[in-house]
């Protein structure tokens, strides 16, 4: 594992503009000169309009598209392929359908190498902490929508990822599931402290869990607008941080940010459609 050294980067954007063309062949600059770092164990939520370029920000930490321009390092070292040490988790589930629970969790240690004896057990420890003993051998269609989010989080947390990349990762859960697996994630976060980049739409969520917010102006050319330190003590309590005074503070502080570019992006959006309909 990479040790930690006091002023060490997990992830650093630095000046990079990434453009598209799109399928008329004409280029869309997505990202526009954009920076943005993450210290080792850090939780920064990224928030901005719809469209903005929230994924393509961590497409490019991931190593699946490139820059068109400017760097991203991950531990000082310039991306150049998919990035090793990086858990993902996306809003759709990534889990294999036609494995067990056990199998799901124990793919990774077994296919870096691990003899399966030991894959398993610690497989079966990841699932007892994510909450899911006893369901071992049940397929994913035979579980409800916040365990196959408990699955994922074991299958990426049994790698000790240094890095967790997640889009969205409740947003087709109910309310309340949502908010338990929040809760959840935290705890199970502060068992090995990735550096985790955690793309939201809800501004609520992004506060609750995150030590930074980081919003992104509206589309195209989109850029950093500005960063917002969470001082918020933890542990916290997902469920019930959101009525503290200084959380109620932090939020109108950020929205008053944040609103600026969702009103851009709509008016943006609705220009478009009208210049479309004409
Ligand atoms: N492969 C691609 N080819 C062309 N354009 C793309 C491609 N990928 C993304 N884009 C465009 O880049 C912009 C940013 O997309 P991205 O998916 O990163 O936004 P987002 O902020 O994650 O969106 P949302 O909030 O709706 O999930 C969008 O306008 C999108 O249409």
């Amino acid at each position: 594992m990479h040790a930690v050294k006091p002023g060490d980067t997990a992830i650093e954007l630095s000046g990079v503009t990434k453009q598209f063309t799109t399928d008329s062949g004409t280029p869309y600059t997505a990202l526009r000169d954009l920076d943005l770092r993450v210290a080792p164990g850090e939780f920064c939520a990224v928030v901005g309009p719809t469209g903005c370029g929230k994924s393509t920000t961590l497409t490019l930490v991931s190593g699946l598209e490139r820059p068109s321009a400017g760097s991203v390092t991950v531990h000082g070292q310039r991306v150049a392929g998919i990035t090793p040490g990086v858990g993902f988790m996306f809003q759709t589930d990534a889990i294999l359908p036609w494995k067990t629970v056990l199998d799901n969790v124990s793919a990774g240690p077994r296919f870096r190498g691990v003899a399966k004896r030991v894959a398993l057990a610690d497989a079966r420890d990841w699932i007892r902490r994510v909450g899911l003993a006893g369901f071992e051998d049940r397929y994913p269609h035979q579980l409800s929508g916040g365990m196959r989010k408990r699955v994922a989080l074991a299958q990426n947390l049994i790698n000790e990822p240094e890095i967790l990349l997640m889009d969205e990762p409740f947003s087709a859960l109910d309310v309340q599931t949502r908010a338990k697996m929040s809760g959840e994630l935290l705890s199970l976060w502060d068992l090995t402290r990735p550096a985790v980049v955690f793309v939201t739409h809800d501004l609520e969520e992004a506060i609750a869990l995150a030590d930074t917010v980081v919003v992104l102006t509206a589309g195209p050319a989109t850029t950093v607008k500005a960063r917002f330190p969470i001082d918020l003590p933890r542990p916290r309590v997902v469920q019930e941080i959101r009525f503290e005074r200084r959380f109620v503070d932090l939020y109108h502080q950020i929205w008053e940010a944040l609103r600026a570019e969702v009103d851009a992006a709509y008016s943006q959006s609705t220009s478009l459609g009208e210049k479309e309909a004409s």
